[in-house]
């Protein structure tokens, strides 16, 4: 394919995400017809059809309206490139412009140059103030890095590099975590590497790996990820304690690929349908359900479909999900709250809400990963709860 016959591929797929498909529905039946589409042509579609989502309002702005073709526009325009020279009119390329076209389009201000939506721009600023919002909403334009985390199971982060770079894959050590690679070339070629399917390296991105090294982790503690959804932090969490962790999750079919990545990666998982049956622990995780605004860079779909309705929903679900989690952690335990988003009504806000709901839990420690080339973004609040029941058979009420 040409360049500008990628152009207009794109164009088309945007224009069957704006009537309602998901992007990687659309992807997938547009492979399956451009049997002419060789891996580099497919992997360049994709990567202008991310880089539209992700940037949707200010190509919209540049290119004077929403269709794939607008966007087309706005991106070749954004990126200081001439229009012209792909809007030919050849066979496969797009239709030359129009007058009007030639004439639409501005330069995007405000929440446009950020692209977000008006609420969203006021909630950032909101979260935590208008420098760090600007920084953080014009992270999330950027494509996301591949990150591995190096599975101390088997190898340390040198040796998954080495391991990695005999099947010419290279890699950067990433500051965020002391397991954390960056694949800098041969990205495509990792899920299908002896060094993956040998279980040193996990697909993981380093502010999720940091969350878990955050942890308080006593030598033998029992610990259960309480969300433990696909095991990612499950199996970190194995990593780093090179004991068995406890995984639950409210979707068991979420689990359903957990068992064989934990026999690649050398872990002992042990899956808890009733977590109650088995508690208390000494540190339950919960790894909320949340908006994902702080890695929306990889699902920027899910950056224009998010409402303040829903965002009242995921808090009443994380609410229900912390209070649940208390009841499992052992007197004197550890209980740890994250989410993938950035925003303070699902952090911050939702730990204020819990602790008044039930004192008795101390906050031990806070940190905020912002998205950027080192990770995405990622909130941690760990709590200690009191010595209640220690205490109470001493007949001291006093937590
Ligand atoms: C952010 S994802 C977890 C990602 C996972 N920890 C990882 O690192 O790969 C949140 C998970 O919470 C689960 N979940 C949603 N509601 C829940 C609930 N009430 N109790 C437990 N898990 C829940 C979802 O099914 C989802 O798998």
């Amino acid at each position: 394919m040409t360049p500008a016959a990628r152009v207009q591929a794109a164009a088309e797929l945007l224009d069957a995400i704006r009537a309602g498909q998901r992007a990687e529905a659309a992807l997938t039946a547009w492979g399956r017809r451009a049997r002419y589409a060789g891996s580099g042509d497919r992997a360049a579609v994709r990567d202008l059809v991310y880089d539209a989502l992700r940037r949707r309002r200010s190509y919209a702005a540049r290119g004077g309206g929403e269709s794939g073709r607008a966007l087309m526009l706005g991106r070749l325009r954004a990126r200081g490139e001439a229009p012209e020279a792909v809007f030919t009119g050849a066979r496969h390329a797009p239709a030359a412009l129009t007058e009007a076209e030639r004439a639409a389009g501005r330069a995007p201000a405000g929440a446009e140059a950020l692209d977000l939506p008006d609420w969203l721009a006021a909630a950032f600023r909101e979260s935590f103030g208008p420098e760090e919002a600007e920084a953080a909403a014009l992270a999330l334009r950027d494509r996301a890095p591949v990150h591995l985390r190096a599975n101390l199971l088997r190898t340390d982060r040198a040796g998954a590099a080495e391991a990695l770079a005999a099947e010419g894959i290279a890699t950067r050590p990433v500051a965020t975590a002391a397991t954390a690679l960056e694949v800098t070339e041969g990205a495509r070629r990792v899920a299908r590497s002896r060094a993956f399917a040998e279980g040193l390296v996990e697909l993981q991105d380093a502010a999720s790996q940091a969350v878990v090294a955050a942890l308080p982790l006593a030598p033998g503690a029992r610990v259960l990820d309480f969300c433990a959804g696909g095991g990612g932090k499950t199996l970190a969490l194995a990593a780093r304690l090179g004991r068995p962790v406890a995984a639950h999750d409210a979707l068991p079919r979420r689990l359903a690929d957990l068992p064989a990545r934990a026999a690649r990666a050398g872990a002992e998982v042990e899956i808890l349908p009733e977590p109650e049956a088995a508690a208390p622990f000494d540190l339950v995780l919960c790894d909320a359900p949340c908006s994902g605004s702080g890695s929306w860079r990889r699902d920027p779909e899910a950056k224009w479909r998010l409402s303040p309705a829903r965002l009242d929903e995921l808090a009443a679900t994380q609410d229900a999900i912390l209070d649940r989690a208390a009841a499992l952690v052992a007197p004197g335990g550890h209980l740890a709250y994250a989410t993938c988003s950035l925003l303070g009504p699902e952090n911050d806000a939702r730990i204020a809400a819990f602790r008044a709901r039930g004192p008795g839990w101390r906050v031990v420690e806070t940190r905020r990963w912002r998205p950027g080339p080192e990770g995405d973004g990622f909130y941690l609040c760990v709590l200690k709860g009191a010595l209640r029941a220690i205490k109470a058979t001493q007949g001291c009420f006093s937590a």
